[in-house]
């Protein structure tokens, strides 16, 4: 259930894990590539989880064709935009929309700084044009090693002061963290927020490497926190929100079903946690689905709801200011 008289963050959400399957269908004709299906129905399967992926690498090969598609910057600063029109029309006050340059760059052999250029131009434009503030978090992908995330990197913190916080995601298993702490130690020398995936694929050993090697403030997912009671109490203590994500952890299997997720011993022990989607268009939903479905077939009360709304603004990268600008416009909505 929803608070409206609380704001609607979602501090989740990958904007290239959101690009429209319409936008797919337009950016293949315009670059006259061979997209695997010419219709919206067609190419729906390739592009949207159909009920479960086996693991969380199958999972995000469907996001592929969104940035295959991205033959230009101008691709990449509409669908930042679109990004933005979407928060709107899904009712959410503010987001922190991730992307990985590198990512979006690769098909067409784009530059990553100049897709970093593009994303914070399409995010500014849409926040003006549909009045809903979002800010932007560089995401390394893990995937494709370390050389590849220096070269992220380098193009995010060109852009430093257009960023609020670099994260590390992909393939977790695959790439763990100890590949990247010189990374982080330039993310932290910059004096970005640190946040990443970690406890998705892999166990708490890769939640504890997040926090104490890499200087993770909050952590993405963090299922696999609940092995280690020592860490749930340092996840407490120390304030480290978990960034949970419900549809897209049974989507991408890393829990068996929503009524076993570990979301309950998280809110009772106290540990920051909020609600977020992850990747909206590659799953199919949106964050009211998280809030409603999706925490009813988790038995999340409506008062563990409305904690995780305001973990969600207390766990926010902005100012106290911000907070309370967006705590004022939702009280004033009642
Ligand atoms: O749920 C997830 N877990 C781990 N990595 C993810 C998830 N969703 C998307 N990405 C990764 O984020 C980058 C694009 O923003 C890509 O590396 C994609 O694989
Ligand atoms: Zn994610």
């Amino acid at each position: 259930m929803i608070d409206p008289s609380l704001p609607l963050l979602d501090l989740h959400r990958h904007l290239d894990g959101n690009i429209r399957p319409a936008t797919i269908l337009e950016l293949g004709q315009c670059f006259d590539m061979t997209l695997p299906a010419t219709t919206l129905e067609g190419l729906r399967p390739h592009v949207q989880v159909q009920g479960k992926s086996r693991d969380l690498v199958s999972f995000l090969a469907k996001l592929d064709w969104g940035v295959k598609v991205l033959g230009s910057y101008d691709a990449c600063r509409r669908v930042a935009y679109e990004n933005v029109e979407d928060l709107q029309r899904a009712g959410i006050d503010y987001a922190e929309l991730r992307f990985s340059p590198g990512y979006m760059a690769m098909s067409h052999r784009l530059d990553p700084e100049g897709v970093v250029e593009a994303v914070i131009d399409g995010v500014a434009t849409g926040s003006r044009d549909f009045g809903i503030p979002a800010k932007l978090i560089g995401i390394m992908s893990r995937t494709f090693g370390q050389q590849a995330c220096e070269r992220e990197l380098a193009a995010c913190l060109a852009h430093k002061d257009r960023l609020i916080a670099m994260d590390l995601a992909g393939d977790e298993l695959g790439f763990p963290g100890d590949l990247f702490e010189r990374h982080f130690r330039q993310v932290r020398d910059a004096g970005l927020h640190v946040t990443v995936h970690a406890g998705e694929a892999a166990g708490a050993a890769s939640i504890w490497q997040a926090i104490k090697d890499l200087g993770a403030e909050r952590i993405g997912h963090g299922v696999r926190a609940v092995q280690d009671e020592s860490l749930l109490d340092h996840l407490a203590e120390h304030r480290i929100g978990i960034e949970t994500c419900l549809t897209s952890n049974l989507q991408t299997s890393t829990v068996a079903e929503l009524s076993t997720h570990p979301i309950h011993r998280f809110l009772g022990r106290g540990i920051p946690v909020c609600l977020n989607t992850d990747d909206p268009a590659v799953e199919g939903i949106e964050l009211r689905h998280e809030y409603t479905d999706a925490a009813l077939a988790a038995d999340l009360t409506p008062a563990q709801t409305r904690q995780c709304q305001e973990n969600a603004l207390a766990m926010a990268f902005i100012s106290a200011e911000e907070k309370a600008a967006l705590l004022l416009a939702s009280a004033a909505r009642e």
